[in-house]
């Protein structure tokens, strides 16, 4: 159940201090200030000492910006944070928060991520905005994974807002690799279209790869399935579908906040 804005920006220090002040209709926030407000929750679950997955994107900033302001106030103490991105790595580096990676530390405390789908059942899309083998690294690694998201984000089934679903391939023949993802889905209708960037040039990610994006006319059915049959094909690095991995799921929505936990 929700617990309503009013109500949780009442008892909510972080949302205070976030300088969110309780609406008197839901029209008075938006999309980014539900963004903002999820991730606010979010940060409310790092303690002292934790080494922290720190994810990508325009609502795990805002978790990022608040980690550092706590660790600024004194608030935060001897937090250790591993990027999930070049993108996150600047930003956490600007707000003096201390970095480590996987090779130093192999066990995350907690991660904390934005997400670009989420299913009944917490699994998730992510890599819209390009980040996604380092995510899944980041946050297989973890005891705790907390993704926050806007209502805009809950699906019916992956895949089922219509848009993409990235899957990080090499550059070598990157088109022979998407003709032969598009014909494992061609049950689903699947579509596959390399992603492009600025100067119509294909998008590179963080690790140098390019990104096959995965439109679908009809659900993908049994997602381990697509998952093991997507993996299996050489020249596939990692896919967007993370399944299973969210321990708890915040949903910020028009009427409230909504707290699913595994
Ligand atoms: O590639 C990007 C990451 O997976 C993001 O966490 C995901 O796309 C959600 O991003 P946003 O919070 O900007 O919607």
């Amino acid at each position: 159940m929700a617990i309503p804005y009013p109500h949780f920006i009442a008892t909510a220090k972080a949302a205070l201090d976030a300088g969110l002040h309780a609406p008197s209709s839901s029209a008075m926030l938006s999309q980014d200030d539900l963004k903002k407000i999820a991730a606010y929750k979010a940060v409310e679950y790092v303690e002292s000492g934790m080494v922290l997955g720190l994810g990508t994107g325009s609502t795990a900033r805002h978790a990022v910006d608040r980690i550092g302001e706590l660790l600024r106030q004194g608030k935060l103490k001897d937090i250790i944070g591993i990027p999930t991105s070049k993108k996150t790595h600047e930003q956490a580096l600007s707000l003096g928060i201390p970095l480590s990676d996987l090779d130093a530390h192999p066990v995350v405390d907690l991660a904390i991520d934005g997400a670009d789908e989420v299913d009944p059942f917490l699994n998730l899309v992510k890599g819209r905005g390009g980040s996604l083998l380092r995510e899944k690294m980041v946050e297989g690694a973890c005891k705790k994974f907390v993704v926050i998201v806007d209502e805009s984000k809950l699906v019916n089934f992956l895949g089922g807002s219509g848009l993409a679903m990235p899957v990080e391939v090499i550059q070598f023949c990157w088109s022979f690799t998407a003709a032969r993802l598009q014909k494992l889905f061609q049950d689903a209708g699947c579509v596959a279209k390399l992603r492009v960037g600025e100067k119509d040039e294909p998008f590179v990610t963080d690790n140098g790869n390019y990104i096959v994006d995965l439109y679908f006319e009809r659900s993908i059915g049994d997602l381990k399935a697509a998952s093991d049959a997507i993996l299996q094909l050489a020249g596939v690095v990692e896919h967007g579908m993370f399944l299973d991995m969210a321990t708890t799921v915040i949903v910020a929505g028009e009427l409230g906040l909504t707290v699913k936990n595994k």
